[in-house]
């Protein structure tokens, strides 16, 4: 799977963009501010209908313009389009119909970003980490979506009789079950995919030399006490969750651990180590994603930051064995094309572009 055409308008500092990609690698190299990021977020929003910096479609439009469109074809033949207005208004199309929701976009590209948000992996909170593992098991059980959203029903149901103060115990039953039964399995549903997940992390990490990363653990918290069935527990929880007012259990409470001895591995790796181990996670997710459909597509915003140069050509090995394409930025063209020079055609030629002032040109090739 690739972005084989990217059209921008009033995308940021953006104004027009229509760029031809090439499956492998397209550098987008420009100075600080240029647009660089506001191009992979472009594409971002082409799998999730989202920005990955801002919660505010407003923010992203260009200042001064009623609206933003982004716009690709996929070498699977599908076309995907997202617009915004700054009035709240917008559209989300699939091969020029109405997509129903931003899964169905998920589904169509799947796509993985590395910039300096993906920390949060590591130090950020558990959902965080939950929509790590739930994009692997997405892209490989196709029930789960449903099963999820069956279950994201019925704890909003749940919530809603807990808040109102007073239970009726037959009418939160119901609830309940139905809670248990989805949540079981989307319990059942992550677990295979944590344990293939972990072990592909760990076959990534033990290819670095004399690493500390060869003694990083993953663990699995699936939300709810391990003697229990989610319905004992949801049962046993009744009376606490009515005075908070929220289910405290269950798969939603659900977290993947990094440790390194026992340690929260943010507090014992480096920077660079912890680059490198979220590079590794990613990596390891497309892995599993590509055993069972295309080859994701990575987005990768400045790979030299915190990266030392024998660390950024492990990552593009990585990458070229398990992306169909990606996107990379960076401020200077030499370093950001190096560890991709390394590598085998097609990955070893990058496609340059240079940002400069939200304008994006091709660079011509030799090949071109
Ligand atoms: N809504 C907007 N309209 C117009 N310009 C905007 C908008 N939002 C941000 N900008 C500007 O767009 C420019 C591009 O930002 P972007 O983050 O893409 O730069 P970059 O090339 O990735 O920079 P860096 O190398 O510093 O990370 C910035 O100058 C920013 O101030």
């Amino acid at each position: 799977m690739a972005l084989t055409r990217l059209l921008l308008s009033n995308f940021r500092n953006i104004s027009q963009a229509d760029l031809t990609l090439d499956a492998g690698v397209n550098l987008f190299c420009g100075d600080n501010g240029s647009g660089k990021t506001s191009l992979l977020e472009a594409a971002h929003m082409l799998a999730t209908g989202r920005s990955f910096r801002s919660r505010q479609h407003k923010s992203v439009i260009r200042h001064d313009s009623h609206g933003l469109t982004v716009f690709a074809q996929l070498d699977t033949g599908y076309s995907l389009g997202v617009e915004r207005l700054a009035d709240g208004g917008g559209r989300v199309r699939i091969n020029q119909a109405a997509a129903e929701s931003s899964s169905q976009l998920a589904n169509c590209l799947p796509l993985q970003l590395i910039n300096s948000d993906s920390f949060a992996a590591l130090d950020g909170g558990p959902g965080v980490r939950r929509r790590l593992l739930d994009w692997t098991v997405f892209h490989v059980e196709h029930l789960f979506a449903q099963e999820w959203k069956n279950y994201q029903i019925a704890l909003k149901q749940r919530n809603a009789l807990l808040r109102r103060g007073k239970i009726d115990t037959q009418v939160i039953g119901v609830w309940e079950e139905q809670l248990a039964q989805s949540g079981e399995r989307v319990d059942a549903q992550r677990r295979v995919q944590f344990l293939a997940l972990r072990a592909a992390v760990s076959g990534l990490l033990e290819e670095l030399p004399r690493s500390l990363l060869h003694h990083v653990d993953m663990g699995y918290r699936r939300g709810w006490r391990k003697e229990s069935t989610l319905s004992e527990a949801l049962r046993e929880s009744r009376d606490g969750d009515l005075g908070q007012g929220h289910t405290r259990t269950g798969p939603h409470r659900a977290d993947v651990r990094f440790t390194v001895a026992g340690e929260p591995a943010h507090n014992v790796l480096s920077r660079g180590q912890q680059k490198m181990l979220v590079c590794a996670v990613r990596t390891a997710m497309a892995q599993l994603v590509c055993r069972h459909r295309e080859k994701p597509v990575f987005l990768v915003d400045d790979l030299p930051a915190e990266l030392d140069e024998h660390n950024q050509q492990v990552f593009a090995h990585w990458v070229g064995r398990c992306a169909s394409q990606v996107l990379v930025t960076g401020i200077e063209e030499g370093a950001t094309s190096r560890p991709w020079r390394q590598l085998e055609a097609p990955w070893n030629c990058p496609k340059v572009f240079h940002v400069e002032h939200g304008n994006i040109s091709a660079e011509a090739s030799a090949a071109q």
